[in-house]
């Protein structure tokens, strides 16, 4: 008798879960906002959650989809969630009205990794990028510049070594050895000498960290319960291994600086300065301690932010160049030119002058930012200035770099690469919201100068040596990784370093 109920229990079973998933899916028809039918527990982020395409990408979709709409009105699985399209708007939100969208709405934990300054919100946040800030200044990067030399010139004897046998390389694993020995030894102290040997915990922390897990989509579905529940978004192996490293570097150099001048050094002076008070981030007086945590969540995160980015960034640009020889021509005659006039040496001060370097990156960064979507959350409900939309507090606001920068009413042609976009007058001539690949606003990228830096210093120091070439493995249009949590070259980028004569 009771197995006739079987039937039964599944359809009600079925109808109850159908409504859990889709219980949200009129909130935005509810308000006259437009935007893409979701989908019954993923919303609109099917492929993503189901790793069929990288999240920057769907949301870029979603970006082209609505020209004519100011904001799109979307479901983070089944959490409604607004993508800002209009660069007004957008300003508000990440600048004037800054105050309320402070947070990006992805805190964890307020204990140890959770502290980042990425993923914290709140008064930890402000705190944090308070005492932070004073260590990213061009003078401190400048004083670290040594450092960042010294892993170019190891890593440039290692590509001319490789040059003699091959000329063709896999550019994206290649500058990641790079990045990960500049980082690695600006920000805890670690000396890379064979850059064949990246460590093999490192190889972990970068599949643990920047491979999407699913921690993510349960918090895009159920918003703060990783935090109540204690779970963190960072596997645990991850805690422990920067815990540990940190640890070791402060016990080598006594707890105190040593004259490296490396992150860990600055931060080592910001805990001897004791617990200052910081207001520069908003009217709320702040202040944090800098305990052993606090320090080991700044390592992972410089640590993560900064290798990758400025890696993806290098070889990117690298890949244009090799489909663009006039603008590689152009760019090699400025790098000569400016590095002859300092003694053949390439210093802090002479890339500093390479304007025309500053384009092609800028250029680069347009066609290919690096991390999407932009995340900011709302702290009470605010109208939407120029609309009769008003959203709720605790709504997740999204930006799509990669929607604005491809956008041909802000970039004619916007497939075509082309540096001259970045001239002083064309910059002057568009929205100053209508480029962000570091972000934008005072929850900008901390890093910015330090990613631009290494990646300058590298592409200078490849380019005096080698004209990069289209080899036979070079694809015309690259597709995008759709396993990482960043925008990233899927399957690689091949070319060939040629020897200049
Ligand atoms: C080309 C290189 C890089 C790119 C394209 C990049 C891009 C970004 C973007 C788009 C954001 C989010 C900004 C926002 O929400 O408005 C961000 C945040 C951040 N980045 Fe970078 N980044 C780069 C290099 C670095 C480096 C080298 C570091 C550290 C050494 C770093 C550390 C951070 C941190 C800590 C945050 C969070 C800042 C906060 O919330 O206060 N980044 N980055």
């Amino acid at each position: 008798m009771e197995v006739y109920y079987i039937p039964l229990v599944v359809i009600a079973l079925y109808y109850a879960l159908y409504y859990f998933f889709t219980r949200n899916f009129n909130y935005w028809k509810k308000r006259n906002v437009r935007g893409p039918e979701p989908m019954a527990l993923f919303g609109n982020l099917k492929e993503s959650a189901l790793r069929q395409k990288n999240i920057g990408l769907v949301m870029q979709e979603i970006y082209d989809s609505y020209p004519e709409e100011k904001v799109v009105g979307m479901f983070r699985m089944t959490t409604p969630s607004l993508l800002i399209r209009d660069l007004d708007i957008l300003k508000h939100i990440m600048i004037k009205d800054f105050e309320l969208f402070a947070d990006r709405g992805q805190e964890f934990s307020k204990q140890g990794l959770g502290q980042n300054l990425f993923h914290a919100d709140g008064d930890t946040w402000r705190a944090l990028r308070g005492r932070f800030t004073p260590i990213f200044t061009s003078g401190k990067l400048k004083q670290m510049f040594g450092i960042m030399h010294d892993r170019a010139d190891i890593f440039m004897d290692y590509v001319s070594k490789k040059a003699e046998n091959n000329l063709e390389f896999e550019i994206h694993s290649l500058i990641q050895k790079y990045t990960v020995s500049v980082i690695s030894a600006c920000a805890f102290g670690l000396d890379l000498q064979n850059l064949d040997n990246k460590l093999e915990d490192l190889e972990l922390i970068d599949k643990l960290v920047l491979e999407p897990n699913f921690g993510l989509e349960v918090d895009m579905m159920f918003p703060g319960l990783l935090k109540k529940l204690g779970f963190s978004l960072l596997p645990k192996p991850v805690g422990v291994f920067f815990n540990k490293l940190v640890q070791n570097v402060m016990t080598l150099r006594g707890g105190k600086p040593s004259n490296r001048n490396d992150f860990m050094d600055l931060i080592l002076q910001l805990r001897e300065m004791g617990n200052v008070k910081s207001a520069n981030f908003g009217d709320m007086q702040t202040s944090l301690e800098i305990t052993d945590d606090v320090i080991a969540a700044q390592a992972f995160v410089f640590y993560v932010a900064g290798y990758e980015t400025s890696a993806t960034t290098a070889s990117y640009l690298l890949y244009q160049l090799a489909l663009n020889q006039d603008v590689q021509d152009k760019l090699i005659a400025e790098i000569d030119e400016v590095t002859e006039a300092h003694n053949g040496q390439i210093t802090y001060e002479s890339l500093k002058e390479m304007k025309y370097f500053n384009k092609v990156s800028d250029e680069t960064l347009r066609l290919y930012s690096i991390v999407e979507p932009l995340q900011r959350k709302c702290a009470t409900d605010y109208k939407l200035p120029g609309t009769d939309i008003t959203i709720e507090k605790g709504t997740i606001v999204l930006v799509s770099p990669r929607g604005i920068h491809h956008d041909e009413k802000y970039y004619p042609k916007p497939e075509v690469f082309d540096p001259e976009r970045f001239s002083p007058e064309e910059v002057g001539k568009r929205h100053p919201c209508a480029y962000l690949p570091f972000g934008i606003g005072q929850r900008n990228c901390i890093g910015m100068r330090f990613g631009k830096l290494q990646t300058a210093l590298c592409v200078t120091k490849l380019l005096r040596k080698f004209r990069i070439e289209p080899s036979k493995n070079t694809k015309q249009v690259l597709g995008v990784d759709k396993n990482r949590i960043i925008i990233g070259p899927e399957n690689g980028i091949y070319v060939n370093f040629v020897p200049r004569k």
